[in-house]
């Protein structure tokens, strides 16, 4: 059974009175495998927000329903919705520390509300915080913390409940590239030593490549693509998907690029996509080299998703037109993806 299953879920909004109804989710079905991090992709607007609320409880669906752990959240009177609701944590961007707890207060403070007693309670935070690594920052105030130690305490606090899933809004979005690697890891040990599933919403591909497992892309209130993060970043179908991957690697030349590409090189230039599975480097440079073409790389760039190869080459190729375009027809019985630039 799905940690989590959206089945055909809509959520609409009214603004105002009378005002214009905002389809923020729209009919989205998906399944959240227990045990793994699931990411949601999507640009500021996209509906990732309201679909997490969905899982929580602290939106309802206008249509369509949402199980957590095979239990319908909409369909569950209050007390036992508490009940759902404790079994799974949340962090933030903002991190929503009280600031005037101690670190090893805020960590406490869901173990006061669940009626833990308290020398339960002090054991459990003392791990919890020897977990995150701020075991010596326990009698500090949120405001001596740095953001990155600030969101470890999120985290701390989020599996105080020893909650199944872990549901992280734009956890990193106020963090920095190096302190953001520091919580992606430590998000990776909560899902391998604690066995926790993380539903993580970013707008970054990197956070999704950094840790996920299986991605769905948003775009407009829908669920675009879902798959794993490989499938959909190395072979993406949605215009949306694709303007993640070219954001994040670079590694094709836009139109003004092309352009200065163009008065630099007279030969023909064309792009050729990298990915496993598709003909090796030698391969392409053998196809060349057979029909008298010359392949200079003038730009390009090949990067890592789940430890596989994933990016483009592009290359002027001189010689004679017909040896040029002989190359390119071998490449492409190969089934190489060839992008000629006109
Ligand atoms: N309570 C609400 N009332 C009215 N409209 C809402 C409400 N919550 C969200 N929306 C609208 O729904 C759409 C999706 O918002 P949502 O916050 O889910 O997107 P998002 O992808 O999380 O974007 P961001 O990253 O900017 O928060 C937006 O047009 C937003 O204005």
């Amino acid at each position: 059974m799905p940690h989590v299953r959206f089945e055909h879920v809509t959520k609409a909004f009214t603004r105002g009175r009378q005002g214009p109804r905002v389809v923020a989710v729209d009919d989205v079905s998906l399944e959240v495998e227990r045990g793994e991090v699931f990411g949601v992709i999507g640009q500021s607007g996209a509906g990732k927000s309201t679909l997490i609320r969905l899982v929580n409880g602290l939106e309802t669906p206008t249509d369509g329903r949402v199980f957590v752990g095979g239990r319908e959240i909409g369909a569950l009177p209050e007390a036992q919705r508490r009940g759902v609701r404790r079994d799974i944590g949340m962090i933030f961007q903002q991190f929503n520390l009280f600031r005037s707890r101690t670190v090893a207060g805020n960590v406490a403070y869901p173990l006061k509300v669940a009626g833990v007693e308290r020398a339960e309670r002090d054991r459990r935070v003392a791990r919890l915080l020897d977990f995150v690594g701020l075991l010596d920052r326990a009698h500090d105030h949120p405001e001596q913390l740095s953001g990155g130690q600030k969101q470890r305490v999120g985290i701390a606090r989020a599996l105080a409940t020893e909650p199944a899933l872990l549901l992280a809004d734009e956890a990193t979005s106020a963090l920095d590239p190096r302190t953001t690697a520091e919580v992606l890891a430590l998000l990776g040990r909560v899902n391998r030593e604690l066995g926790v599933t993380i539903m993580l919403i970013t707008h970054e591909l990197d956070v999704i490549r950094a840790v996920a497992d299986r991605v769905a892309v948003m775009d407009g209130g829908r669920v675009v693509e879902t798959g794993s993060v490989y499938d959909v970043f190395a072979r993406p179908q949605s215009t949306a998907a694709a303007d993640f991957v070219r954001g994040a690697l670079r590694d094709r030349p836009s139109a003004e690029t092309l352009e200065r590409l163009r008065r630099r090189h007279s030969g023909r230039l064309v792009t050729i996509a990298i990915r496993e599975g598709t003909v090796a480097q030698t391969a392409l440079a053998a196809a060349f080299l057979e029909h008298g073409v010359a392949a200079a790389v003038v730009y390009g760039g090949i990067s890592e998703l789940q430890d596989r190869a994933v990016g483009s080459l592009t290359f002027e190729l001189t010689g004679p037109a017909a040896a040029v375009d002989a190359a390119l027809a071998a490449l492409a019985a190969d089934g190489v993806e060839v992008e000629t630039h006109g």
